[in-house]
């Protein structure tokens, strides 16, 4: 089997006392998009910075295409990062520059491109996302859903081994949404890239997802090909994919709303009679 792109060998990351990741080992096969999927706060986007290299593990080990960079100097990991693609949450394009001058940017900080080709292959990445000519529109004059794909454009320009999705139909309809969805698969199919996405939309993951893992609190719970996953008989694995709190959630709801209704009664018992809303001791 192929060496994985990027393998995280028993990473542990607290932030003060609070332990995001717990002793994480996971491996990302070359030319598949594996879907990250867990509550909020679990650290996915934690464990996101660390393939990037914008955060170091306090314990174990990043490795990146057979070379370990979590070692790495912020300059030494330059050409890694030139690697990697992001595709965040908000799409983040910069407002005061056009769409064509947004994917262009990684070109003209990456240097090696004259500004014909940077705006040659910007029309052409914006072409591939399916936005030809629109490149001199600025991001404030796109919808939603174009932006995103404005900066999915300008997450390939630099021809990425991977690329990193963080909530890439977060915000996006139905409709939009499955357009960001056959990019990321367009990408893998004609482009070999390799795709992390963390997400919590279950029908993107079900159309993108090579492999689905399933984060909770730091720890993988489940980590499977999509149809095993999705059959798992794993009560958290079905909570996520079925959207139903689970049992812990709902005790402590229940605890919550008993707290609440037990105050009310309290203070109902002591409330004023009705008709002197000011209090009997005025
Ligand atoms: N730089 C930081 N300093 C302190 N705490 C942090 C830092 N980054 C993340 N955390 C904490 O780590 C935990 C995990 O965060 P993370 O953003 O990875 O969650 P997530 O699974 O991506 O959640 P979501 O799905 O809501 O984006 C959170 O409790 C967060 O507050």
């Amino acid at each position: 089997m192929d060496l994985p792109l990027v393998e995280l060998k028993n990473v542990s990351k607290a932030f003060g006392s609070q332990v995001v990741l717990h002793d994480l080992s996971l491996s990302f096969e070359r030319g598949k998009t594996t879907v990250v999927l867990g509550p909020s706060g679990t650290g996915k986007s934690v464990m996101l910075k660390h393939v990037m290299g914008l955060l170091c593990p306090d314990a174990g080990e990043v490795w990146f295409d057979g070379r370990r960079i979590d070692t790495l100097s912020e300059r030494e990991l330059v050409p890694v990062r030139s690697r990697i693609g992001f595709l965040f949450q908000m799409g983040a394009l910069f407002d005061s520059m056009s769409a064509a001058d947004n994917v262009a940017f990684p070109m003209l900080e990456h240097g090696g491109y004259t500004p014909a080709q940077r705006a040659d292959k910007a029309e052409l990445l914006l072409a591939q996302v399916g936005l030809p000519g629109v490149g001199a529109k600025m991001p404030g004059e796109l919808s939603g859903g174009q932006k995103k794909r404005v900066a999915l454009a300008r997450a390939v320009a630099l021809d990425p081994d991977l690329v990193l999705y963080d909530e890439p139909t977060t915000g996006l309809d139905p409709i939009r949404a499955d357009v960001i969805n056959e990019l990321i698969n367009a990408l893998r199919d004609h482009r070999q890239i390799t795709g992390i996405a963390v997400t919590h939309d279950m029908q993107s993951a079900r159309r993108i997802a090579d492999r689905m893992v399933l984060l909770a609190a730091g720890r993988i719970v489940a980590d499977d090909e999509p149809a095993a996953f999705l059959a798992s008989a794993d009560d958290d694995v079905q909570h996520f994919i079925q959207g139903r709190a689970g049992d812990d959630d709902l005790e402590a709801i229940r605890h919550g709303f008993e707290l609440g209704d037990a105050r009310a009664r309290r203070e109902g018992a002591l409330a004023p009679p009705a008709g002197d809303p000011h209090g009997a001791d005025r």
